[in-house]
């Protein structure tokens, strides 16, 4: 088809193309309605379409400037991700940051819901939603300084961690104007205060991360008070002016002008849920140190061992659990498998074995870096089963044994539970559970707690049991009162039967 046109006007007959026809119809438009010559219009679209290749130059310069200015005038401190100065860093910048800061991540959170919605916490259906900051590279003002600090290396896979906080877990790179580190060396002192205070009430745990790459904050418990775990008072004693002798700066002195390795190891043994992870805890908020906790059954290998090993900070509770789970070399497992089985109790058993080594064990307890303050706590619920190699002198210095409960420390539990300062008596509950909890003082509930443990038969329940009881009636210690006669009765039945009671149907059938 043509794209000449004919057309009339004023009677002539011109021959035209369409684009200076169009053109001449934009003309006549613009200058009708505005006051602007098309050829202007035609210079701003010019310019317009120009803009992105000039900002892209623009950008270029600019980065080539800022590359030489960090070159020459800039002062920086990268702190690998992982690193505990790296989230102190993250939590500073993250409650430090603009008003109107407009990016980002949400998140289901993972931790404990609202503590205030209880409805939700007993339907356990709904989580809230967690909002935390989100940003690549930021710029601030810290004591009239300016400071830019710029996260690398962003992996997606790190927002689906339940440790991340929205930022961080990224190498971290602090930069100012300059030619000292030292004002970032003083940001860092004031993050790691800061991180410091917000932390003091609560214990970070450590653990390895999904892949077994690095140690993340896995959680971040409340300090649970030493009071709370009940168990023999002398024991607990003596355990506590142990590691408070190891702590002190002087015997780190004494220890190395003898040349002794500076280390400190316990084993806490005992049945399950005596309180061997509870007490671990506990001596960690005691003394505020981080805990890193490594489930052996889990270890992939020695040299996985090592590694996790190497990268633990001095100063700090290591918590080996499972203890017993470890290859024992001498019992090969070419050779006597079948002693093994016997040895830790069933074929269940050889399932969760571990895959390092006794010797693997021995080498990071006994290396170079185990020299620098830290406290290793091993658990175990089988300690006949322990290579006495593991648990001499220099690497257990104390065993603990936490036993089932005694009517003693059942009383000593029974207070705590209902103490006033326990007994939650705001608007959450409802006023009819606040009108059965009549009971609130102390003198009351001591005699109650009396009475409570004349039922408690000496050493055949676990705290654990105990307190799975208790959370049955926490609205009502006069109920906790009342029910602890039968409760025993139905425990005792049910060990005596070593069964497994379930409901079905409404009816409590047991294997
Ligand atoms: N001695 C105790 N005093 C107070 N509470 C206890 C005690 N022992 C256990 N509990 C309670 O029982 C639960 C389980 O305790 P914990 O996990 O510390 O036991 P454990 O000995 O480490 O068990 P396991 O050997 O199975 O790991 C916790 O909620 C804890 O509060």
């Amino acid at each position: 088809m043509s794209l000449l046109h004919h057309t009339h006007l004023n009677g002539e007959r011109f021959l035209i193309d369409p684009w200076n026809h169009g053109t001449g119809i934009m003309r006549a438009v613009l200058t009708r309605f505005t006051d602007l010559d098309v050829t202007h219009a035609g210079s701003l679209i010019a310019i317009v379409g120009a803009a992105p290749a000039g900002w892209r130059l623009l950008r270029s310069a600019w980065y080539e400037a800022y590359s030489w200015i960090r070159q020459f005038f800039v002062a920086s401190v990268t702190v690998p991700g992982g690193d505990p100065v790296n989230s102190n860093l993250i939590k500073w910048l993250v409650s430090h940051r603009p008003r109107h800061h407009r990016a980002f991540t949400g998140r289901t959170e993972m931790g404990r819901g609202d503590a205030t919605d209880r409805a939700a916490s007993l339907k356990k259906t709904r989580r809230s939603v967690q909002y935390a900051p989100h940003w690549d590279s930021r710029w601030f003002f810290h004591h009239g300084r300016l400071f830019v600090a710029s996260r690398d290396n962003f992996s997606s896979s790190a927002m689906s961690d339940p440790a991340y906080e929205g930022v961080g877990g990224e190498q971290l790179t602090i930069s100012c104007f300059g030619w000292s580190i030292e004002p970032i060396q003083n940001l860092i002192e004031v993050a790691r205060e800061f991180a410091d205070r917000q932390t003091q009430y609560f214990v970070i745990i450590y653990g390895r991360d999904r892949y077994g790459m690095s140690w993340q904050p896995k959680t971040r418990k409340p300090i649970r008070l030493l009071d709370t775990v009940h168990f023999d008072d002398t024991v607990k004693q003596e355990l506590l002016n142990d590691i408070r002798k190891y702590l002190d700066p002087r015997t780190q002195r004494r220890y190395q002008s003898r040349s002794m390795p500076y280390r400190r190891g316990y084993l806490f043994y005992g049945p399950p849920g005596t309180g061997k992870s509870s007490l671990s805890t506990a001596l960690a908020g005691e003394f505020g140190l981080d805990l890193y906790e490594v489930k052996i059954p889990s270890i992939a290998s020695d040299s996985d061992l090592e590694q996790m090993f190497q990268e633990i900070p001095p100063q700090c509770i290591v918590l080996l659990e499972d203890i017993d789970a470890v290859w024992i070399e001498r019992t090969s497992r070419s050779h006597s498998p079948d002693r093994r089985s016997e040895r830790s109790g069933g074929s269940d058993r050889e399932n969760s074995r571990a895959n390092c080594t006794l010797s693997g064990l021995l080498n990071v307890l006994d290396g170079v870096g185990s020299q620098e303050g830290r406290i290793v706590i091993m658990t175990t619920n089988k300690p006949e089963l322990l290579d006495p190699a593991l648990v001499r002198p220099g690497r257990v210095d104390m065993k603990v044994f936490l036993g089932n409960i005694t009517p003693a420390s059942a009383e000593q539990m029974f207070v705590r539970m209902f103490s006033p300062d326990e007994m939650v008596t705001s608007d959450t509950i409802p006023s009819s559970i606040q009108q059965r909890s009549h009971v609130v003082d102390l003198d009351d509930i001591r005699d109650l707690a009396r009475n409570f443990a004349k039922a408690i038969p000496d050493n055949v329940f676990t705290p654990s049991q105990l307190q799975g009881f208790f959370q049955l009636h926490l609205d009502s210690a006069d109920d906790a009162a009342n029910g602890i006669t039968s409760w025993v009765e139905k425990e005792l039945e049910r060990q005596a039967n070593s069964s497994f009671e379930f409901l079905e149907n409404g009816v409590v059938k047991r294997v």
